[in-house]
């Protein structure tokens, strides 16, 4: 499974007017492994990541995912601030996905919900709760629980950490790490959090000047010379984490 490229992106352009965002990026996100992707603020990752789930065209370009339809695929996609609707509960959230796509018993669609809520590590009355009454750390919980509400094989992470304490953070990584293991599937995360690039991701991709610069374990991207990665992984920040030494 690990050599199975679960998406393949070849000479991939998108831009927006005169500006062009990704450049002729290359990238494989292999089948089963944890693909951290780092760049700097503004330089494409959301942009790639939205043109990935069909939220942005490209200009030119190919990608391909493992599977043979669009009807084998399922995606689940935690957007950055989770992105749930006001108007619904954690529960009803968690079911949106369920109710467009299948055709469900009230009671089934509970079943589900509770299910995912338990496997995201909230409770039953978790799910009565409307976003404005949940932590940020439930919020992204009840947004992964709602991403997995498919039993997707490939999940997109838009910064799962952000706006997390330390301690909330290293939990939310630990919640993907054991989830991912347990249900196999691939996740493209994009992530400022280098605490997350050590524990949890398999490999790492880092993106400059619209296009993929280095890739690999972190080890080894820590020792590209392109000049941005050298400043990401070498600056304060990364030294503090030990990395960049
Ligand atoms: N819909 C859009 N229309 C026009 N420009 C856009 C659009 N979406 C993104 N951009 C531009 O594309 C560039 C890349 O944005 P993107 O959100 O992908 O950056 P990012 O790498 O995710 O940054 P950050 O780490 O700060 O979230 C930015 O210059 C942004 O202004």
């Amino acid at each position: 499974m690990a050599d199975t490229p679960a998406i393949h992106i070849r000479d991939l352009v998108v831009g927006f007017g005169e500006k062009i965002i990704l450049d002729h990026l290359d990238l494989d996100v292999n089948g089963g492994e944890i693909l951290g992707l780092v760049g700097a603020s503004g330089g494409g990752k959301s942009v790639l990541m939205r043109t990935l789930v069909g939220l942005l065209p490209k200009r030119s370009g190919q990608i391909d995912f493992a599977g043979d339809s669009d009807d084998e695929r399922r995606w689940g996609v935690l957007f950055q601030q989770g992105a749930l609707f006001s108007a619904l509960t954690a529960r009803q959230n968690i079911q949106f996905p369920l109710r467009e796509c299948a055709r469900l018993s009230p009671v089934l669609l509970d079943e589900i919900a509770n299910a995912k809520l338990e496997m995201v590590g909230l409770t039953r009355e978790d799910g009565d709760k409307y976003p404005s009454e949940l932590s940020g750390g439930m919020t992204k919980r009840v947004a992964l629980a709602r991403a997995l509400a498919l039993d997707p094989s490939l999940l997109f992470l838009d910064e799962p950490t952000s706006g997390l304490d330390p301690i909330a953070a290293g939990e939310f990584d630990a919640l993907i790490r054991t989830l991912h293991r347990t249900l196999r599937f691939t996740v493209f995360m994009v992530t400022h959090d280098l605490n997350s690039l050590q524990a949890i991701c398999d490999r790492v991709a880092a993106l400059a000047d619209g296009r993929i610069a280095a890739i690999g374990r972190l080890s080894s991207v820590l020792k590209s010379d392109h000049p941005w990665v050298q400043a990401y992984f070498h600056g304060a920040r990364a030294q503090k984490l030990g990395l960049g030494n």
